[in-house]
Protein backbone atom coordinates (compact mmCIF):
# COMPACT_ATOMS: atom_id res chain seq x y z
CA UNK A 1 0.00 0.00 0.00
CA UNK A 2 1.36 3.40 -0.62
CA UNK A 3 0.71 6.54 0.92
CA UNK A 4 -1.44 7.65 -1.47
CA UNK A 5 -5.30 9.30 -0.21
CA UNK A 6 -7.92 7.39 -0.99
CA UNK A 7 -10.36 9.63 -2.71
CA UNK A 8 -13.76 9.18 -5.24
CA UNK A 9 -12.71 11.81 -7.44
CA UNK A 10 -9.96 12.55 -9.67
CA UNK A 11 -7.37 14.35 -7.27
CA UNK A 12 -6.47 17.74 -8.50
CA UNK A 13 -2.91 17.21 -7.34
CA UNK A 14 -0.79 14.14 -7.33
CA UNK A 15 2.36 14.29 -5.89
CA UNK A 16 4.13 10.48 -6.78
CA UNK A 17 7.77 9.83 -4.84
CA UNK A 18 8.74 13.30 -4.93
CA UNK A 19 12.53 14.18 -3.56
CA UNK A 20 14.25 17.11 -4.35
CA UNK A 21 17.60 17.50 -3.55
CA UNK A 22 20.45 20.64 -3.58
CA UNK A 23 23.76 20.58 -5.34
CA UNK A 24 26.77 20.75 -2.16
CA UNK A 25 29.05 18.51 -0.45
CA UNK A 26 27.36 16.11 0.49
CA UNK A 27 24.09 17.36 -1.33
CA UNK A 28 20.92 18.24 0.67
CA UNK A 29 18.35 15.71 0.83
CA UNK A 30 15.34 19.08 1.49
CA UNK A 31 12.33 16.51 0.28
CA UNK A 32 12.13 12.38 0.63
CA UNK A 33 9.91 10.40 -1.39
CA UNK A 34 6.92 12.81 -0.62
CA UNK A 35 3.47 11.64 -1.92
CA UNK A 36 0.07 12.66 -1.49
CA UNK A 37 -3.05 13.42 -3.24
CA UNK A 38 -5.70 16.85 -3.32
CA UNK A 39 -9.52 16.36 -4.00
CA UNK A 40 -10.41 19.45 -5.62
CA UNK A 41 -11.61 21.94 -2.97
CA UNK A 42 -10.18 20.05 -0.54
CA UNK A 43 -7.27 21.77 2.31
CA UNK A 44 -4.01 19.86 3.01
CA UNK A 45 -2.06 20.93 5.64
CA UNK A 46 1.72 20.24 6.00
CA UNK A 47 2.68 20.85 9.58
CA UNK A 48 6.65 20.68 10.00
CA UNK A 49 9.51 22.20 11.91
CA UNK A 50 11.48 25.11 10.61
CA UNK A 51 13.66 23.07 7.75
CA UNK A 52 11.76 20.45 7.18
CA UNK A 53 10.87 21.17 3.64
CA UNK A 54 7.74 22.27 3.37
CA UNK A 55 8.22 25.44 1.17
CA UNK A 56 10.61 23.32 -0.95
CA UNK A 57 7.38 21.09 -1.31
CA UNK A 58 5.59 23.98 -2.65
CA UNK A 59 7.75 25.50 -4.54
CA UNK A 60 8.18 22.39 -6.59
CA UNK A 61 4.68 22.29 -7.49
CA UNK A 62 5.24 25.72 -8.67
CA UNK A 63 8.85 25.18 -10.61
CA UNK A 64 10.03 28.07 -8.52
CA UNK A 65 13.53 26.36 -7.55
CA UNK A 66 16.62 27.06 -8.92
CA UNK A 67 17.01 24.53 -11.61
CA UNK A 68 20.85 24.54 -12.21
CA UNK A 69 21.19 23.14 -8.46
CA UNK A 70 18.37 20.97 -7.72
CA UNK A 71 17.76 18.22 -8.94
CA UNK A 72 14.18 16.84 -8.91
CA UNK A 73 12.70 13.13 -9.12
CA UNK A 74 8.99 11.58 -8.99
CA UNK A 75 6.02 13.08 -10.22
CA UNK A 76 3.76 16.37 -9.69
CA UNK A 77 0.41 16.11 -11.79
CA UNK A 78 -1.88 19.22 -11.06
CA UNK A 79 -5.31 19.57 -13.11
CA UNK A 80 -3.93 16.99 -14.95
CA UNK A 81 -0.89 18.38 -15.85
CA UNK A 82 2.62 16.97 -15.51
CA UNK A 83 4.55 19.94 -13.72
CA UNK A 84 7.77 18.81 -13.82
CA UNK A 85 8.40 18.83 -17.76
CA UNK A 86 5.98 22.10 -18.56
CA UNK A 87 7.80 24.60 -20.25
CA UNK A 88 6.88 28.00 -22.15
CA UNK A 89 3.43 29.26 -22.58
CA UNK A 90 2.42 26.03 -20.73
CA UNK A 91 4.77 26.59 -17.58
CA UNK A 92 3.22 30.65 -17.81
CA UNK A 93 -0.30 29.53 -17.41
CA UNK A 94 0.73 26.84 -14.79
CA UNK A 95 2.45 29.94 -12.76
CA UNK A 96 -0.32 32.31 -11.96
CA UNK A 97 -3.40 31.04 -13.67
CA UNK A 98 -4.11 27.29 -12.80
CA UNK A 99 -1.86 27.77 -9.63
CA UNK A 100 -0.56 30.18 -7.21
CA UNK A 101 0.97 30.89 -3.65
CA UNK A 102 1.11 33.39 -1.05
CA UNK A 103 3.87 34.07 1.17
CA UNK A 104 4.43 35.18 4.76
CA UNK A 105 6.25 38.43 3.38
CA UNK A 106 3.95 39.88 0.81
CA UNK A 107 7.38 41.74 -0.78
CA UNK A 108 7.81 38.15 -2.52
CA UNK A 109 4.34 38.62 -4.19
CA UNK A 110 4.21 42.40 -4.45
CA UNK A 111 6.56 44.81 -6.86
CA UNK A 112 7.10 48.23 -4.67
CA UNK A 113 7.15 49.82 -8.12
CA UNK A 114 4.01 49.58 -9.13
CA UNK A 115 0.56 50.22 -7.42
CA UNK A 116 -1.45 47.69 -6.33
CA UNK A 117 -4.32 47.66 -9.06
CA UNK A 118 -1.55 47.75 -11.64
CA UNK A 119 -0.06 44.25 -10.89
CA UNK A 120 -3.32 42.87 -10.35
CA UNK A 121 -4.32 44.23 -13.62
CA UNK A 122 -1.23 43.32 -15.18
CA UNK A 123 -1.53 39.27 -14.01
CA UNK A 124 -5.13 39.10 -15.54
CA UNK A 125 -3.75 40.75 -18.78
CA UNK A 126 -0.91 37.58 -18.79
CA UNK A 127 -3.46 34.88 -18.32
CA UNK A 128 -6.62 35.99 -20.12
CA UNK A 129 -7.64 37.68 -23.24
CA UNK A 130 -9.07 41.17 -21.34
CA UNK A 131 -8.82 44.91 -21.86
CA UNK A 132 -6.93 46.74 -19.56
CA UNK A 133 -9.96 49.11 -18.51
CA UNK A 134 -11.35 45.00 -17.61
CA UNK A 135 -8.09 44.25 -15.81
CA UNK A 136 -8.71 47.07 -13.88
CA UNK A 137 -12.32 46.33 -12.65
CA UNK A 138 -11.11 42.95 -11.73
CA UNK A 139 -8.50 44.64 -9.38
CA UNK A 140 -11.07 46.41 -7.93
CA UNK A 141 -13.48 43.38 -7.79
CA UNK A 142 -10.66 41.59 -6.03
CA UNK A 143 -9.70 44.53 -3.23
CA UNK A 144 -13.23 44.33 -2.58
CA UNK A 145 -13.60 40.19 -2.16
CA UNK A 146 -10.21 40.48 0.19
CA UNK A 147 -12.04 43.42 2.21
CA UNK A 148 -9.96 46.15 1.57
CA UNK A 149 -11.66 48.80 2.77
CA UNK A 150 -11.72 52.09 0.22
CA UNK A 151 -10.40 49.66 -2.42
CA UNK A 152 -11.40 51.97 -5.22
CA UNK A 153 -8.74 54.48 -3.60
CA UNK A 154 -6.39 51.46 -2.41
CA UNK A 155 -6.19 50.33 -6.34
CA UNK A 156 -4.19 53.51 -6.34
CA UNK A 157 -1.64 52.54 -3.42
CA UNK A 158 1.65 51.04 -4.08
CA UNK A 159 2.61 47.90 -1.21
CA UNK A 160 4.47 50.55 1.32
CA UNK A 161 1.71 52.67 1.29
CA UNK A 162 -0.20 49.72 3.16
CA UNK A 163 -0.31 47.96 6.33
CA UNK A 164 0.84 44.94 6.95
CA UNK A 165 -2.55 42.94 7.20
CA UNK A 166 -3.42 44.89 4.29
CA UNK A 167 -0.69 44.09 2.40
CA UNK A 168 -1.25 40.46 3.13
CA UNK A 169 -4.88 40.99 1.94
CA UNK A 170 -3.72 42.50 -1.36
CA UNK A 171 -1.00 39.27 -1.78
CA UNK A 172 -4.16 37.69 -1.31
CA UNK A 173 -5.91 39.41 -4.07
CA UNK A 174 -3.33 38.78 -6.98
CA UNK A 175 -2.69 35.47 -6.17
CA UNK A 176 -6.73 34.79 -6.62
CA UNK A 177 -7.13 37.26 -9.66
CA UNK A 178 -7.16 34.45 -12.12
CA UNK A 179 -9.64 32.25 -10.21
CA UNK A 180 -6.85 29.32 -9.48
CA UNK A 181 -7.90 25.69 -8.94
CA UNK A 182 -5.18 25.38 -6.28
CA UNK A 183 -3.79 28.02 -3.72
CA UNK A 184 0.08 27.63 -2.37
CA UNK A 185 0.05 29.25 0.85
CA UNK A 186 3.37 29.53 2.53
CA UNK A 187 2.92 30.65 6.24
CA UNK A 188 0.92 33.48 5.05
CA UNK A 189 -0.01 34.74 8.66
CA UNK A 190 2.94 34.02 10.73
CA UNK A 191 4.52 37.24 10.82
CA UNK A 192 1.23 38.70 11.48
CA UNK A 193 -0.38 39.85 15.23
CA UNK A 194 -2.93 37.50 16.36
CA UNK A 195 -6.14 39.43 15.78
CA UNK A 196 -5.00 40.14 12.11
CA UNK A 197 -3.99 36.82 11.96
CA UNK A 198 -7.24 34.99 12.66
CA UNK A 199 -9.08 37.20 10.32
CA UNK A 200 -6.71 36.51 7.41
CA UNK A 201 -7.31 32.63 8.04
CA UNK A 202 -10.98 33.53 8.32
CA UNK A 203 -11.16 35.36 4.93
CA UNK A 204 -9.17 32.46 3.44
CA UNK A 205 -10.89 29.85 4.36
CA UNK A 206 -14.06 31.80 3.17
CA UNK A 207 -12.57 32.63 -0.14
CA UNK A 208 -11.50 28.80 -0.62
CA UNK A 209 -15.16 27.72 0.28
CA UNK A 210 -16.61 30.34 -2.17
CA UNK A 211 -14.39 29.80 -4.85
CA UNK A 212 -13.99 25.86 -4.42
CA UNK A 213 -9.95 25.83 -4.80
CA UNK A 214 -7.72 23.08 -3.39
CA UNK A 215 -5.18 24.87 -0.83
CA UNK A 216 -1.83 23.33 0.44
CA UNK A 217 -1.24 25.29 3.34
CA UNK A 218 2.09 24.58 4.97
CA UNK A 219 2.89 25.75 8.70
CA UNK A 220 4.67 25.24 11.86
CA UNK A 221 2.00 26.23 13.82
CA UNK A 222 -0.48 23.38 15.04
CA UNK A 223 -3.47 26.22 15.82
CA UNK A 224 -3.56 27.46 12.73
CA UNK A 225 -3.24 24.05 10.77
CA UNK A 226 -6.17 22.73 12.95
CA UNK A 227 -8.46 25.85 12.13
CA UNK A 228 -7.93 26.10 7.95
CA UNK A 229 -7.26 22.54 6.97
CA UNK A 230 -9.22 19.07 6.15
CA UNK A 231 -6.61 16.58 6.43
CA UNK A 232 -3.20 17.04 8.31
CA UNK A 233 0.19 15.69 6.62
CA UNK A 234 2.98 15.97 9.59
CA UNK A 235 6.49 16.38 7.64
CA UNK A 236 9.91 16.02 9.36
CA UNK A 237 13.08 15.87 8.13
CA UNK A 238 11.90 16.13 4.16
CA UNK A 239 9.45 13.18 4.95
CA UNK A 240 5.89 13.30 5.38
CA UNK A 241 5.76 10.91 8.30
CA UNK A 242 2.19 10.80 8.95
CA UNK A 243 -1.24 11.86 6.94
CA UNK A 244 -5.22 11.69 7.98
CA UNK A 245 -8.27 14.03 8.41
CA UNK A 246 -7.79 16.67 10.86
CA UNK A 247 -9.92 14.94 13.27
CA UNK A 248 -7.75 11.65 13.17
CA UNK A 249 -4.71 13.00 13.68
CA UNK A 250 -5.26 15.39 16.61
CA UNK A 251 -7.29 12.51 18.27
CA UNK A 252 -5.10 9.81 17.39
CA UNK A 253 -1.72 10.49 16.25
CA UNK A 254 0.01 7.10 15.27
CA UNK A 255 3.72 8.52 14.79
CA UNK A 256 6.17 9.15 18.03
CA UNK A 257 7.19 12.76 16.29
CA UNK A 258 3.10 13.59 15.63
CA UNK A 259 2.39 12.79 19.55
CA UNK A 260 4.95 14.22 21.16
CA UNK A 261 4.08 17.67 18.63
CA UNK A 262 0.32 17.56 19.85
CA UNK A 263 0.59 15.89 23.61
CA UNK A 264 2.83 19.32 24.06
CA UNK A 265 1.17 21.78 22.16
CA UNK A 266 -2.44 20.90 21.57
CA UNK A 267 -3.26 22.31 24.72
CA UNK A 268 -6.69 24.66 23.18
CA UNK A 269 -4.70 24.71 19.68
CA UNK A 270 -5.01 28.47 18.84
CA UNK A 271 -3.38 29.76 16.41
CA UNK A 272 0.58 30.68 17.88
CA UNK A 273 1.18 27.36 18.93
CA UNK A 274 4.31 26.38 17.60
CA UNK A 275 6.43 23.34 17.07
CA UNK A 276 9.31 23.50 19.95
CA UNK A 277 8.59 20.84 22.96
CA UNK A 278 9.84 18.01 21.31
CA UNK A 279 13.33 17.24 23.17
CA UNK A 280 16.35 17.21 20.57
CA UNK A 281 16.75 18.70 17.34
CA UNK A 282 16.07 17.16 13.57
CA UNK A 283 19.22 15.43 11.88
CA UNK A 284 21.50 17.88 8.83
CA UNK A 285 19.29 17.32 5.47
CA UNK A 286 22.73 16.93 3.96
CA UNK A 287 23.36 13.73 6.83
CA UNK A 288 20.11 11.60 6.96
CA UNK A 289 20.93 8.76 8.81
CA UNK A 290 19.05 5.33 7.50
CA UNK A 291 16.32 4.09 8.23
CA UNK A 292 13.32 6.66 10.12
CA UNK A 293 15.06 10.00 10.67
CA UNK A 294 13.23 10.72 13.74
CA UNK A 295 14.97 7.65 15.10
CA UNK A 296 17.68 9.45 17.10
CA UNK A 297 15.66 11.53 18.57
CA UNK A 298 12.56 8.80 19.95
CA UNK A 299 12.13 7.26 22.86
CA UNK A 300 10.73 4.40 21.46
CA UNK A 301 13.65 3.51 18.87
CA UNK A 302 14.55 0.03 18.42
CA UNK A 303 17.22 -1.50 15.77
CA UNK A 304 14.37 -2.03 13.27
CA UNK A 305 14.31 2.29 13.00
CA UNK A 306 17.45 2.28 11.62
CA UNK A 307 16.76 0.46 8.64
CA UNK A 308 14.94 1.05 5.19
CA UNK A 309 12.59 0.42 4.04
CA UNK A 310 10.29 1.17 6.98
CA UNK A 311 7.22 -0.24 7.50
CA UNK A 312 4.02 1.57 6.90
CA UNK A 313 0.91 1.35 9.37
CA UNK A 314 -2.49 2.11 7.00
CA UNK A 315 -6.06 2.57 8.68
CA UNK A 316 -9.12 4.21 7.52
CA UNK A 317 -9.88 7.12 4.93
CA UNK A 318 -6.33 6.98 3.68
CA UNK A 319 -4.61 7.59 6.99
CA UNK A 320 -1.09 6.10 7.62
CA UNK A 321 1.89 6.68 9.87
CA UNK A 322 5.39 5.40 8.81
CA UNK A 323 6.96 3.90 11.53
CA UNK A 324 8.14 0.49 12.88
CA UNK A 325 6.18 0.78 16.60
CA UNK A 326 2.47 1.94 14.91
CA UNK A 327 2.78 -0.96 12.84
CA UNK A 328 3.78 -3.34 15.32
CA UNK A 329 0.86 -1.48 17.72
CA UNK A 330 -1.00 -2.62 15.34
CA UNK A 331 -0.36 -6.11 14.67
CA UNK A 332 -0.19 -6.68 18.45
CA UNK A 333 -3.90 -5.26 18.48
CA UNK A 334 -5.45 -7.72 16.15
CA UNK A 335 -3.49 -10.52 17.66
CA UNK A 336 -5.25 -9.04 21.10
CA UNK A 337 -8.21 -9.36 19.35
CA UNK A 338 -8.66 -12.87 17.71
CA UNK A 339 -7.75 -14.13 20.79
N1 LIG B 1 17.45 27.18 -2.97
C1 LIG B 1 17.99 26.41 -2.03
N2 LIG B 1 19.27 25.97 -2.13
C2 LIG B 1 19.82 25.17 -1.19
N3 LIG B 1 19.16 24.70 -0.10
C3 LIG B 1 17.91 25.09 0.04
C4 LIG B 1 17.24 25.95 -0.90
N4 LIG B 1 15.96 26.16 -0.49
C5 LIG B 1 15.83 25.46 0.67
N5 LIG B 1 16.98 24.82 0.97
C6 LIG B 1 17.20 23.94 2.14
O1 LIG B 1 16.18 22.96 2.13
C7 LIG B 1 15.80 22.65 3.47
C8 LIG B 1 14.30 22.75 3.63
O2 LIG B 1 13.92 24.12 3.52
P1 LIG B 1 12.42 24.63 3.56
O3 LIG B 1 12.48 26.10 3.28
O4 LIG B 1 11.56 23.81 2.67
O5 LIG B 1 11.98 24.38 5.08
P2 LIG B 1 10.62 24.76 5.77
O6 LIG B 1 10.09 23.52 6.39
O7 LIG B 1 9.72 25.48 4.82
O8 LIG B 1 11.12 25.72 6.92
P3 LIG B 1 10.64 27.20 7.33
O9 LIG B 1 9.39 27.00 8.12
O10 LIG B 1 11.77 27.71 8.15
O11 LIG B 1 10.44 27.94 6.04
C9 LIG B 1 16.58 23.60 4.36
O12 LIG B 1 17.73 22.92 4.85
C10 LIG B 1 17.01 24.70 3.44
O13 LIG B 1 18.21 25.29 3.87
Amino acid sequence: MTQETVHAVTPLVRVQDLSVRFAGTPPVHAVNNVSFDLAPGEVLGILGESGSGKSVTLKTLLRLLPERKTKITGRVEVDGNDVLSLQGRALADHRGGVASMIFQDPALALDPVYTVGQQIAETVMRHEAISKSDAMTRALEMLELVRIPSAKRRLENYPHEMSGGMRQRAMIALALACRPKLLLADEPTTALDATVQIQILLLLRELQQEMGMGVIFVTHDIGVAVEVSDRLAVMYAGSFVETGSVRDVIRDARHPYSKGLLAANLVGAVPGTRLDAVPGAPPPLNALPEGCSFAPRCAHAEAACHASPLPVWTGADGRWARCVQASRTETLAKAEGQR
